[in-house]
Parts: structure tokens; C-alpha cells; sequence
């Protein structure tokens, strides 16, 4: 973590909690996170589409700092695309971010680089921040290939993107064998791949972007784990699924893993 890039802990709810259920855990966050926390680190929640007006009503009719995000959108900005949700849709509701690019949309629903390009431009037409998802599956790990791999999903989603919006941009590494398998990759091995894309930045904008963008760690982050991950000096939050379902843990997460703010 350098001090120049504030953390980022956002937290992929996937395909759980209604709208209800959405509210009670915002409002637990809310409750135990302090300025103090706020101050430090950015905290964001990623609920399901369903979910996105209530917790809209919630952080605006209370002012609360926490910020919310959509777990995917539509390539196309409007027309007949049953099923599809758009970009100016989410940032009529006041979303900060969208993921793009996720590897369980790469994995269950075929979205490939090009699909994935095309909806961090859509993010951007609409001022949505992507958090673009990058990482290896176990063969290519396995097969030592996991640098040269992320690195070139991060350019076929990084094509035409430009200098001023790939400032913005936030990357989250996550090894697809360390998803919801308890399998947490060393600090090291984190520190390796987020260094290499770092690196890539710099490459393809310049020091600028390079030293300006925030890499998370993705893959069975948790409140006992977190401080190692964060130790590292290219890693400037995490991205986290199956641990943000409980407030106590995420809250954790939020703090670098320290009990309290
Ligand atoms: O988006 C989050 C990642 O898929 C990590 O999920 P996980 O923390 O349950 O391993």
C-alpha cells in the first residue's frame, strides 16, 4: 500500500440479499464504521441490481459515507436488450463503480476481452468508475503463465481507453483459484502479479496513471488475512466476496484488519 493512493475494500455480494437484507447490512456497516475508518480507507458495497434504489435511499436520506457500486451493465446504452441493465441506469442511481470483467461473468456467461472493453467504455460513457477484475485460473498458474496472463487481459480491456480516464480506473487481481476456495494467495505472490500490472501502466500511459491507480487483491480475503495483503507496496485494498456478507468481518477488512477504527 502506498500512502499517495487511498485504500479501496469493496465488497461483492454476487447473487445474495434482497433488497431488505441489503438495508440491514448497510445499516450495520454504517453503524460501526466511523469518520475515522471513512478517513482512511474507502469502504464500497456491490449489491445485486435488485437491491441498488434501496441502499440509494438509505446512504442519501442519511448521509452516510459508505459508497455503492453495480456488479455489471449492459455494453449498450438503451433499447431492446431484455434483461439488460445500462449505465445511465446505474448512475441514475447513484452508483460510484461497476465491475467489469469479473471471472464469474468470464467463466458462466462466455464474456471474453472484447465483451469486457466494451463495458469498461460503457462505464466511462456514463461516469461510472470500472473496477476491472483481471487473474489466472489454477492451469495457467500451475504452468507458471499467471504475469503474462492477467497482464494481457489487462491490455485487450485497457484497448482505447484513455490517458484521463485510465486515471481513474481501478484493478482488481483476482487469481481464479483463490475465489471462494478459502485458497488465499501469499502476500508474495499478490505483490508479484499487482506489481506486474503496475508496471504494464506505466508501459501503455505513464508514471502519472501508473503511480495514481488503485489495485486490489481479490480471492477468500478475510479480517484474519488482510494485513499481510495490504502490507504490500502495490496493493491498495481488496475486492471481497464471501467475507462482506458479514458486517463484523468486513468492517475488519475496512480497518487493515484491526478489531477497531
Ligand atoms: O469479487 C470477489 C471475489 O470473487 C472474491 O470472492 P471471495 O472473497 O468469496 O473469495
Amino acid at each position: 500500500m502506498s500512502t499517495a493512493r487511498k485504500p479501496l475494500f469493496a465488497g461483492n455480494w454476487k447473487m445474495n440479499l434482497n433488497h431488505l437484507e441489503a438495508i440491514a447490512l448497510v445499516q450495520k456497516l454504517a453503524f460501526t464504521l466511523t469518520d475515522k475508518d471513512f478517513d482512511r480507507a474507502e469502504v464500497a458495497v456491490l449489491p445485486p441490481f435488485t437491491d441498488l434504489r434501496s441502499v440509494q435511499t438509505l446512504v442519501d436520506g442519511d448521509k452516510l459515507r459508505i459508497v455503492y457500486g453495480a456488479q455489471d451493465l449492459s455494453v449498450h446504452d438503451a433499447g431492446a436488450y431484455t434483461g439488460e441493465v445500462s449505465g445511465s441506469m446505474l448512475a441514475k442511481l447513484g452508483c460510484t463503480y461497476v465491475l467489469a470483467g469479473h471471472s464469474e461473468r468470464r467463466q458462466y456467461h462466455g464474456e471474453d476481452d472484447q465483451l469486457v472493453n466494451a463495458k469498461v467504455q460503457a462505464a466511462y460513457r456514463h461516469s461510472l468508475t470500472p473496477i476491472l477484475c483481471v487473474g489466472e485460473g489454477l492451469p495457467v498458474r500451475q504452468a507458471g503463465g499467471h504475469v503474462a496472463y492477467t497482464v494481457s487481459q489487462l491490455d485487450a480491456a485497457l484497448n482505447g481507453v484513455k490517458h484521463d480516464q485510465a486515471k481513474s480506473i481501478v484493478i482488481a487481481y483476482e487469481p481464479v483459484w483463490a475465489i471462494g476456495t478459502g485458497e488465499v494467495a501469499t502476500p508474495d505472490d499478490a505483490q508479484e502479479v499487482c506489481g506486474a500490472v503496475r508496471a504494464r501502466l506505466a508501459e501503455l500511459y505513464d508514471e502519472e496513471v501508473a503511480g495514481g491507480v488503485r489495485i486490489l487483491y481479490g480471492g477468500s480475503v478475510k479480517g484474519a488475512n488482510i494485513a499481510g495483503i495490504m502490507a504490500q507496496p502495490d496493493i491498495d485494498g481488496a475486492l471481497v466476496g464471501g467475507a462482506s456478507l458479514d458486517p463484523a468481518d468486513f468492517v475488519k477488512i475496512s480497518r487493515f484488519g484491526e478489531m477497531s477504527g
